[in-house]
């Protein structure tokens, strides 16, 4: 499995958290992993969209990033346009992509979900990931011939 990862490090601590479950789930499956860093979780769907214009071919790609309200409504777009860009990549592409941005009110909550040893989400999304790709690979195939 070819997989790339899209960091956006907008908190750096929690992503290094976030990276570390991803890589260790893709580590267990052998997976070749590539790592790619952007500003913000809005531009992590932006990466993949780019990376399938070119030319290296990807089985996957999980999105790592966090973000945290602030005082403004600019919460509700970058947790609802990132994950509606991946949805629709994923969708009208046939994109394995694994969701991997965790959407909180504050850091306390953002350690639970981000530590490896509690809910790890990074190691959840690159777990949704392995499991899709053979999903969308069973899918694919023709089915068997039925005997008469
Ligand atoms: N506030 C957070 C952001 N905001 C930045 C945007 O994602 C984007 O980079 C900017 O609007 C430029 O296009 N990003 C996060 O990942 N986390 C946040 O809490
Ligand atoms: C999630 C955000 O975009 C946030 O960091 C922005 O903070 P603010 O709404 O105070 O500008």
């Amino acid at each position: 499995m070819n997989i790339l990862i899209i960091e956006a490090r907008y908190y750096e601590d929690i992503s290094d958290s976030l990276l570390e479950g991803a890589v260790a789930a893709l580590q267990k499956v052998g997976a070749k992993i590539t790592k790619l860093t952007v500003p913000g979780a809005l531009e992590i769907p932006h990466a993949i969209a780019y990376a399938e214009a070119g030319e290296r071919d990807y089985d996957g790609y999980v999105g790592l990033g966090c973000v945290i309200r602030g005082e403004t409504t600019h919460y509700d777009y970058v947790c609802g346009e990132s994950a509606r860009a991946l949805m629709d990549l994923a969708i009208d592409k046939c994109l394995v992509i694994g969701n991997g941005i965790i959407t909180v009110e504050n850091e306390e909550q953002a350690w639970a979900r981000a530590k490896v040893d509690q809910k790890d989400k990074g190691g959840f999304a690159a777990n949704a990931v392995i499991k899709m790709i053979n999903v969308r690979k069973a899918l694919a195939e023709k089915p068997a011939e039925k005997k008469t």
